[in-house]
């Protein structure tokens, strides 16, 4: 069916033709544990773009453990883009970007995983068609090369050990944030002062507490993570205006994640100087752009940045690079390692991490080339092929 465009493509225009969805399911390298969810996989919902021209661009949504980290599943940001998204897009100019977004903003409230997915795609496409990066399409990046941070979540102090101690040997990560909060406060400042006395001078060691503590809480919190040398703590309260009285109290940043849901919660939360550093994620911004407003904001008013990450799969994690590249300062780095996270390789070429950093591509569009057999292989609704014996459903 063609749909009425917004922006009614005139003669020799390139439109948009297709709009498809699939959901990858890939196993995680261990457990991995937050306050909310433990994760043992990741789904990654795709989308990609077919523009008349013949560019395609690709986009991917993810979030953490189903429905318990926000409103959005990956199986519902499907049946958004397929139901409601796709008529809005199919024949619409392919080339304006921006004005997509405001058509689809005007139609769709919310919906912000699946709007940056959408957004990706038609970067990526856009950046196919110019010969452009994705972060000059953005306006320009700033550093070719990001620092990655890991998270320990294994929710056993020993083996985190062991593995901040890989990843320095490695040369991959010397920024850790550990997932804290589903213990109680006394033995998650332990297991955090355990884990930097064992690292010391060599890392960075940060908290997330994703939402877990009452104010109360917190407050012993926050003064026993000073004792232990932790650097940062990220959103140890639900709310706003606690984690506003959290902040400044006590010599450690305190971060807004959950709490920063695009520009208008960013306004909310300067004005209120209700956080020191905002963790900016493009999925919960609501898009590439959008996370570029959330930094601008935060910009104004000398809040520092931190690039974030919904534990996105390889193409959600190049689209975050290429937009985190361009914001003015990023203070705290980012934690750009969803894809390191899964035991399964979904590019033709993998994601370059190297002494410490993530390189941000210089080709064309996100920069990045599926492996389509893999993606077939490891998508939802693949139709198998049995070899040999066929098997039962119990074996
Ligand atoms: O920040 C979060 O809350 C979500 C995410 C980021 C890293 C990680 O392990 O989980
Ligand atoms: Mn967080």
């Amino acid at each position: 069916m063609q749909h009425i465009a917004y922006q009614q493509a005139g003669t020799g225009a390139v439109v948009i033709d297709r709009v498809e969805t699939m959901l990858v399911d890939l196993p995680t390298i261990r457990p991995h544990k937050l306050s909310m969810a433990v994760m043992n996989g990741q789904t990654l919902m795709l989308v990609r773009i077919r523009c008349s021209d013949g560019t395609v661009g690709i986009g991917e949504g993810t979030t953490i453990g189903g429905l318990a980290y926000g409103a959005e599943s990956p199986e519902g940001m499907k049946l958004a883009i397929d139901t409601y998204f796709a008529p809005q897009l199919v024949g619409a100019d392919a080339n304006r970007v921006p004005a997509l977004m405001g058509r689809l903003n005007n139609a769709i409230r919310d919906n912000r995983f699946a709007k940056c997915a959408v957004e990706t795609a038609l970067f990526d496409a856009l950046g196919h068609r110019t010969g452009l990066p994705v972060s000059e399409l953005l306006g320009g990046r700033l550093r070719d090369r990001l620092p990655v941070a890991w998270t320990l979540a294994s929710g056993d102090t020993g083996r985190d050990i062991e593995e901040a101690q890989r990843m320095l040997q490695l040369r991959r990560h010397q920024i850790f944030k550990l997932k804290i909060g589903r213990r109680a406060v006394r033995e998650d400042v332990a297991h955090v002062a355990a884990i930097k006395k064992a690292l010391g001078d060599l890392a960075s060691v940060r908290v997330d507490v994703n939402m877990a503590w009452s104010e109360l809480e917190a407050q012993h919190g926050l003064a026993g993570l000073v004792d232990a040398g932790c650097e940062l703590v990220e959103q140890p309260v639900a709310r706003a205006d606690a984690l506003a009285r959290l902040t400044g109290k006590y010599p450690i940043a305190v971060m807004a994640d959950e709490s920063l849901v695009g520009p208008e919660s960013a306004f909310a939360l300067a004005r209120a100087a209700g956080a020191n550093v905002f963790a900016i994620k493009t999925e919960q911004s609501g898009g590439l752009q959008a996370a570029q407003r959330v930094a601008a904001i935060a910009d104004a008013a000398r809040i520092e940045l931190y690039g974030g990450t919904m534990l996105e799969g390889a193409v959600g994690t190049i689209a975050s690079a290429h937009a985190f590249s361009t914001f003015r300062e990023l203070r705290w780095g980012t934690e750009l390692f969803g894809p390191l996270l899964l035991t399964e390789e979904i590019l033709a070429q993998p994601l370059d991490y190297r002494d410490f950093h993530l390189t941000v591509p210089a080709l064309p569009g996100l920069g990045i080339t599926l492996d389509e057999d893999r993606v077939q292989h490891f998508r939802r609704d693949r139709t198998r092929t049995t070899v040999g014996p066929v098997a039962t459903s119990l074996s």
